[in-house]
């Protein structure tokens, strides 16, 4: 699903990321554990494709993605890769199917199609009977289902999570964490979690841990 090989990145005279290697299967569910300031965002973000390593290699399905001019990377990683952060960034003025429709609006996929499975999403993840209600109308948690609703809304074969608890209340936390593992066995997605919650970390398949700048 996933091959990174070599991967480095610097910022100035700070070596981050030393050459991380890494190779992720289909519904695999990986958390990368860590140190404050170890790297752990920043690997996320260039296995995302949300920024690019002065070196190294990145093969997300046989597709070497950084050989990718931006436009068509910024297509392939709306169309493929769902994110997921601590702070959900819904957009305050749009309602929760609106802004589970998004991805697939960008995509310019078919409005109604969209809405059909922005609805089924929310359904899913128990927010049927919140479709219509802003971010500021729900709950923390329900604000963060409706931001893992929206990375699902592509079908993408990856999913990245920069902290997804780190912002929620511990019974929220849990019910997260669960929710995570119910979808990769419902839909087989792949999950790559950077976490500081080490129940998180257990229950994934495989806990890595950033040292230096190498992921062990
Ligand atoms: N854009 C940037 N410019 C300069 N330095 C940066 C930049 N982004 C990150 N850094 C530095 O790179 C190092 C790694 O940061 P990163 O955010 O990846 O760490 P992290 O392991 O995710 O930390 P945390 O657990 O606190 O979120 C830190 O020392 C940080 O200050």
């Amino acid at each position: 699903m996933l091959e990174a090989t070599n991967i480095k990145k610097r910022y100035g005279e700070l070596e981050v990321l030393r050459g991380v290697d890494l190779t992720i299967a289909a519904g695999e569910v990986v958390s990368i554990v860590g140190k404050s300031g170890a790297g752990k965002s920043t690997l996320l973000h260039i296995l995302g494709t949300l920024d690019r390593p002065d070196e190294g290699q990145l093969l997300i399905g046989q597709e070497d993605v950084f050989a990718m001019r931006d436009k068509r990377l910024a297509a392939f990683r709306n169309e493929r890769i769902g994110f997921v952060f601590q702070f959900h960034h819904l957009l305050p003025e749009f309602t929760a199917l609106e802004n589970v429709c998004i991805p697939a609006y960008i995509a310019n996929r078919d409005q109604a199609g969209a809405e059909r499975r922005g609805r089924e999403l929310l359904s899913y993840l128990g927010l049927a009977n919140r479709a219509t209600h802003k971010p500021d109308q729900m709950s923390g948690g329900e604000q963060q289902r409706v931001a893992v609703a929206r990375a699902l809304m592509n079908e993408p074969a990856i999913v990245f999570a920069d902290e997804p608890s780190g912002n929620l209340d511990s019974v929220n936390s849990q019910e997260l964490h669960e929710l995570l593992f119910r979808l990769r066995a419902d839909f087989g997605q792949s999950f790559i979690i950077v976490t500081h919650n080490e129940e998180l970390a257990e229950m994934s398949d495989r806990r890595l841990e950033m040292i230096d700048g190498i992921l062990v």
